[in-house]
């Protein structure tokens, strides 16, 4: 019973290098970025001046009431968890459009590598006062469509209360403390997938207008129309996997996307390309540069404890952690999980039936070679809540088909 083609060492150490190329493309700290408008910038009339006087920012704080959040369906009121005040439209509204008055999203749209427009839809006023916090959390995917959330912190003095934002081992921190007293605004996008938290204001009170992201309506529109130079040690390290001796008879190798994608349950999704971020969306370039067949899954897992070995509580058929599997497949390592029922959509469906665990992230590579077997490296499944609402953050692998062999010369040539 091989799980797979026992890959040798030589051949993990390509897949490695493989990983290593368009990973590092992520070395950039992608997944957040910021920037600063001086006041004279933001063309905006209102009957406020900026910067808040700490009077006018507390009223807005007292305007607000105590925000809840997301947890699993519901929204609590947890004040460990969070200590701020919101308001939401339509208690508030700006009467002038801060977000074209300074051409952000264009900007955002080129600093992410977007080819496509994106939109912007107001979420919520957030006010935190001396003592103010927002614990680790990530945002409620609120469509497909989400790709992140964009904060503006309105231009009031106040310390403390940085924003800090962390994917995959990296943090960015946005400290606008430090930067708005002069009446500056000061932005923060991050893709929503990510865990941010906010640590406690020290003193007077910090506000920040949060929107939600999208890709614009018109994204089928997008081609990759330049070639991207970030691309060539991507496409590099595939040929180096599309040797002969690699998988001579052929097989399927499925990468781990870094970044979560939210999903519809039980509705098909066609079109994952668009949406994909940053390094994700590199990969998924040098894949179609190359003529490779692929297509993508979501995975999660049914139980498991079965990967680590630990006794099942449920469905406990699964042989994937079977002793005599370690012992002769050479390549496994503790973060190599090897399964045969693993997945739970291809291409198509999230979910398929009532009472199936939240995959919240995050796989870094997986193996599929024969048909039904998986073997996943450094994958992070955790049960979480139910789905909130609609949408899921779900991890998600790019399957890319491996000709034989002798079948290999039209990739290579290219
Ligand atoms: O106020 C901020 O900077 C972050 C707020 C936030 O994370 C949220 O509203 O979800
Ligand atoms: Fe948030």
């Amino acid at each position: 019973m091989p799980h797979r083609p026992f890959l040798n060492k030589d051949q993990v150490a390509q897949i490695d290098q493989l990983e290593q190329a368009y990973t590092s493309q992520d070395a950039s700290n992608n997944f957040a970025c910021s920037g600063i408008f001086p006041p004279h910038a933001v063309n905006i009339d209102t009957s406020v001046t900026f910067p808040l006087t700490q009077e006018t920012a507390k009223d807005i704080y007292n305007t607000g009431e105590p925000s809840p959040f997301g947890r699993g369906k519901e929204l609590v009121d947890d004040q460990t968890y969070r200590q701020a005040h919101e308001l939401k439209p339509p208690h508030f509204a700006l009467t002038n459009d801060l977000l074209s008055s300074c051409g952000l999203l264009t900007l955002l749209a080129r600093k992410l590598d977007y080819e496509i427009p994106l939109e912007a839809k107001i979420n919520k006023l957030n006010a935190y006062s001396e003592g103010g916090f927002f614990k680790a959390h990530k945002d409620t995917p609120q469509s497909r469509d989400h790709i992140g959330t964009l904060m503006i912190c309105l231009p009031s003095p106040f310390t403390g209360g940085a924003l800090v934002v962390r994917q995959n081992g990296s943090t960015i921190t946005f400290d606008w403390g430090k930067q708005t007293g002069d009446g500056s605004f000061a932005w923060g996008f991050l893709y929503s997938d990510c865990e941010h938290e906010v640590l406690p204001v020290t003193s007077r009170t910090r506000i920040t207008i949060a929107y939600d992201i999208f890709l614009g309506k018109n994204a089928a529109d997008f081609k990759q129309s330049t070639f991207d130079t970030r691309l060539v040690p991507i496409i590099k390290a595939f040929k180096e996997i599309l040797k002969p001796d690699f998988l001579p008879e052929g097989g399927a190798l499925a990468l781990g996307l870094k970044h979560g994608y939210p999903m519809m349950e039980n509705e098909p999704d066609t079109d994952l390309s668009r949406r994909l971020k940053s390094s994700d969306a590199m990969l998924l370039a040098a894949i179609k540069k190359l003529n490779l067949r692929w297509g993508y899954f979501g995975v999660y897992d049914y139980d498991r404890s079965d990967y680590y070995g630990g006794d099942s509580d449920e469905d406990d058929e699964g042989d994937q952690d079977d002793p005599e599997a370690r012992k002769i497949d050479t390549t496994f390592r503790k973060d190599i999980w090897i399964a045969d029922d693993f997945f739970a959509f291809e291409g198509e469906y999230f979910g398929d039936g009532s009472d199936r665990p939240m995959l919240e992230r995050d796989l870094d590579l997986i193996w599929v070679t024969l048909p039904g077997s998986y073997a996943i490296k450094n994958s992070y499944i955790t049960y979480g809540n139910e789905p909130s609402s609609a949408t899921t953050y779900c991890a998600v692998a790019i399957r890319v088909d491996i000709p034989r062999a002798q079948d290999r010369d039209r990739i290579s040539k290219r």
